[in-house]
């Protein structure tokens, strides 16, 4: 039989986890997985995320998987679009790796330990304006760049910052958790919908490899990440502001119960809105849906702001990241 076909961008972590993926399903089922670059526009472009659009990563690759030329793709969950992708189908959500995010400073020192002034490289709205509304006093840094390149912002040897924030679960799967110096806690940094988590997405009508990814599913991380993308896609209206979600699965009195907490913030940290909703697994997008109208009610959207007028290509995907 023919090796199938993995489509992935050339990024050490896209690499890493396009690897991860292709090694679980070849010891799964014995199919040989050939890994095949795309080059995308989000790699070849220096601009700032926020104004690409965290889609820019994805399209490529779904393109390529549209046209055939792959036969399937691992994306990092928390980038894909929440609108579905027609032709497309995410036949597998393996187990999430912790979804929390990780502060690494040049010396060691935790969040709590940094002195006014200190200066915290990020990236995502989402992470700048929970790092405001903590009021330490941080001089927050907008960057941008693969892992290996923000990590030298700080334990390089031209390092310029005192601590960057990034997803664990990205430093994780490079091998590098060594590196962090404190994973933070949801209660101060409350993650991206869907972060740590992958997609296994391939064509609607290769009802075949459907079947054959479905062993990569694992049921409890695809429930707790459709809670998170639902309150995602009931608040994201075309805006762009930070929304944060985290779901967990916890044992309750009678069976398994979703705990989902979720964060609207204003860039500026100075206004904070925290909720949190429970229920059933088989519920997982009502808890969602129900979360977002219950965030909704309480002024989410006056703090979400108007959505932005904004170039092509970033109107489905301007939301957290
Ligand atoms: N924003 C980019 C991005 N997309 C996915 C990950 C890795 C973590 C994951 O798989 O959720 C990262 C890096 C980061 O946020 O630090």
């Amino acid at each position: 039989m023919r090796a199938l076909r993995l489509g992935t961008r050339g990024s050490a972590l896209a690499m890493a986890q396009s690897g991860q993926v292709a090694d679980a399903l070849t010891a799964a089922t014995g199919r040989a997985v050939e890994l095949v670059e795309v080059v995308t526009a989000g790699d070849r472009s220096t601009a700032p995320v926020q104004r690409l659009g965290v889609g820019v990563f994805v399209s490529a690759l779904r393109d390529a998987l549209t046209a055939g030329e792959i036969d399937f793709a691992v994306h990092s969950y928390k980038d894909l679009p929440t609108a579905a992708h027609g032709g497309l189908h995410i036949a597998a959500v393996p187990r999430r790796e912790d979804p929390r995010d990780a502060l690494i400073t040049r010396d060691g020192r935790t969040l709590a330990e940094l002195p006014p002034g200190a200066t915290v490289g990020t990236g995502a709205l989402r992470r700048i304006a929970q790092l405001h509304a903590l009021g330490l006093q941080l001089t927050v840094t907008p960057i941008r760049g693969n892992v290996d390149s923000r990590v030298r912002r700080v334990l390089g040897p031209d390092a310029d910052l005192d601590a960057v924030v990034l997803a664990r679960a990205g430093l994780t799967r490079l091998g590098r958790v060594g590196e962090i110096s404190e994973t933070l806690d949801p209660m101060l940094m409350l993650p991206a919908p869907a972060q740590g988590a992958l997609a296994v997405e391939c064509r609607v009508d290769d009802p075949e490899l459907i079947e054959l990814l479905a062993v990569l599913d694992h049921a409890p991380s695809r429930a707790v990440v459709t809670a998170e993308r639902a309150l995602l896609a009931t608040l994201e209206a075309g805006c762009s502001a930070p929304v944060a979600a985290f779901a967990e699965l916890a044992e309750g009195d009678d069976g398994d119960e979703i705990y989902l907490r979720g964060a609207v913030v204003s860039p500026d940290g100075t206004r904070d809105l925290r909720l949190s909703r429970t229920g059933t697994p088989a519920d997982a997008e009502g808890i969602g849906k129900a979360l977002a109208a219950d965030l909704l009610d309480r002024g989410a959207d006056s703090i979400l702001g108007q959505p932005e007028q904004s170039g092509p290509g970033t109107q489905q995907f301007g939301s957290t990241e």
